[in-house]
């Protein structure tokens, strides 16, 4: 079918090729925080809509390229992803314009008191098997995350957890973030073909779904705790991988082994591991 008789997403509104956003519909509200852009705010979107506006500081990012590919972001839809409504591009700086998620961070989530009492095992594994469906979407679509790993999920409401910033870590300026001996390059969520040749695929997003995993059965701690990044590459060189979290069931620490198999084509696909660990739930909570 062409595009025109489609029907219109449901992207509040949004008409077929409209990622352009009026600013003057946007109502900037309190701050939500300040991540590798600089500063996120909470905001309304024709009065009415929730939206979290990432303002993007000059410098930060390459925009032009950003923008181009934002058009093919809008298009990219499901219910654990979160939804990139549009751009406002026309003025600087840049606003990144997406549905809201009041809880904030998953990582900040887990590392609530009240969740490590609970750790309830059903809920932690709820929780990853979302994040799992939304990968699976995203590489159906061939579209590599590039920075998978809990901070960058965020929570809704009854406990939805959306993946944010997919494919977003292509336009940072910062050669501390994007190259691999930077400082702020995600070295503990990286496998061994991106420590030596940035290799990035979707069976690097699965290792860092591996990490993810063991960050959620973690409650939120760092992974690989205090060590030195180089410690760290080292040890993953060596094949040494991240010991079991205390509260998690052997069957699931057995699927993040699996996320962490050396050679990317050993690593299960995210199709594969929505349904194993579908599965998991389904017979032993
Ligand atoms: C490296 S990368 O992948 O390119 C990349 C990844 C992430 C970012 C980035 O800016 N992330 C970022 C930073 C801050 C907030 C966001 C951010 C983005 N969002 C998109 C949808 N919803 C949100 C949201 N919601 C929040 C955040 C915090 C709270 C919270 O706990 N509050 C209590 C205290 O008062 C305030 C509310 C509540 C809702 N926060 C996203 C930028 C770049």
């Amino acid at each position: 079918t062409s595009p025109c008789d489609r029907p219109a997403p449901a992207t509040a509104g949004l008409s077929h090729d409209k990622w352009e956003i009026d600013h003057n519909e946007l109502m900037l509200l309190e701050e939500l925080g300040s991540g590798q852009f600089g500063v996120v705010r909470r905001g309304k979107w024709r009065g009415s809509i929730d939206v979290a506006v990432k303002m993007m500081k000059e410098g930060t990012m390459s925009e032009d390229d950003f923008i181009e590919e934002a058009k093919v972001m809008t298009k990219l839809q499901h219910t654990n992803l979160v939804q990139l409504y549009g751009v406002c591009s026309k003025s600087r700086p840049i606003f990144i314009v997406t549905e809201y998620m009041r809880y904030g961070s998953l990582l900040k989530h887990l590392r609530r008191p009240e969740m490590s009492l609970s750790s309830n095992q059903g809920l932690l594994l709820d929780m990853c098997i979302q994040v799992c469906k939304g990968m699976s979407y995203l590489e159906r679509h061939n579209y590599i995350h590039r920075d998978l790993a809990a901070r960058n999920c965020l929570v809704g409401n009854e406990n939805i957890v959306k993946v944010a910033d997919f494919g977003l870590a292509r336009y940072v300026l910062d050669d501390q973030y994007t190259s691999s001996g930077g400082s702020k390059f995600p070295i503990k969520w990286a496998p061994p073909e991106v420590l030596n040749f940035t290799r990035f695929s979707s069976k690097s997003d699965v290792w860092a779904y591996g990490v993810l995993m063991w960050e959620v059965f973690s409650c939120g701690k760092m992974p690989y705790g205090r060590l030195k990044n180089t410690e760290v590459v080292e040890r993953v060189q060596k094949g040494l991988i991240l010991e079991k979290p205390k509260a998690c069931y052997k069957e699931v620490y057995d699927v993040m082994k699996k996320c962490w198999s050396h050679l990317p084509e050993n690593r299960p696909s995210f199709r594969v591991l929505k349904d194993q660990l579908l599965v998991i739930s389904q017979t032993i909570l």
